[in-house]
């Protein structure tokens, strides 16, 4: 029997809208087979096996070939510099990365950039020719500007809603978002038909507007 392509599906935001265009798509989808805990979902019928992975991860197990696929936000990616291939822009988990500050934010010389992503923060801002001290965290990225740990913060915007609620303004759009299906380099040559399948499969639901 061939074996099974790995696929690792990103749990939390992503994954209810992956699994619904993986459904769209005519794929099979982990909760069609399995709502438990388990993180390994063997789905043999269609060629499959669904590895449940912390978002943060994916790009980590498709480099080392542990998963085949996997799927990924943009930002992630960005932020991981995984050596994979990028396959697709699904389109879905869209949103931005953006610059965020205090309502009275001034500027002021070599400013403290709070966020989840220090290697993008700190190449946007070298690129800009800014120079800033980058400090990670790893979430509740807002406080920081709020409470003086930051000057300015990196982080996600989708409707806007938490930077309102916090009193902040989104100062600069740096890059729009959205997942990604992204291949081991390996697997993309020796599971290329499956790989290439699945791709056809999920090309025509895609869309690109929302
Ligand atoms: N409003 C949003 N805020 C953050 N990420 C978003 C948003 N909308 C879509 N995304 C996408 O979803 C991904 C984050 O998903 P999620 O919040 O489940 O992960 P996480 O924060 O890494 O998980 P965890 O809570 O396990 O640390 C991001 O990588 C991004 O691509
Ligand atoms: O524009 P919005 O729709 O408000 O979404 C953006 C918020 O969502 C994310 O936080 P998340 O909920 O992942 O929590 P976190 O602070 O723990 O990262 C992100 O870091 C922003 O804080």
């Amino acid at each position: 029997m061939a074996e099974l392509l790995k696929v690792a599906m990103p749990k939390g935001r992503i994954y209810k809208k992956a699994s619904k265009l993986f459904r769209e798509a005519g794929l099979p989808t982990p909760d069609d087979f399995d709502d438990s805990r388990k993180l390994i979902i063997p789905v043999p019928e269609a060629g499959m096996e669904f590895i449940m992975a912390k978002p943060v991860d994916v790009p980590t197990y498709v480099e080392y070939g542990a998963a085949d696929i996997g799927i990924v936000g943009k930002d992630v990616l960005m932020e991981e510099n995984r050596d994979v291939y990028e396959l697709l822009d699904l389109g879905i988990a869209r949103c931005r990365m953006s610059i965020i500050g205090a309502k009275d934010w001034q500027p002021v010389m070599n400013p403290k950039v709070a966020t989840k992503y220090p290697n993008v923060a700190s190449q946007y801002f070298r690129e800009m020719g800014q120079q800033v001290q980058v400090i990670k965290l790893n979430g509740s990225i807002e406080l920081a500007p709020l409470i003086g740990l930051a000057d300015r913060i990196v982080d996600m915007v989708e409707t806007g809603q938490t930077i309102r609620e916090n009193g902040l303004l989104e100062l600069e759009e740096m890059f729009p978002i959205t997942s990604r299906l992204i291949a081991n380099r390996v697997s993309y040559r020796l599971k290329n038909d499956a790989i290439q399948r699945l791709c056809d499969q999920l090309q025509p639901v895609i869309s690109q507007g929302g």
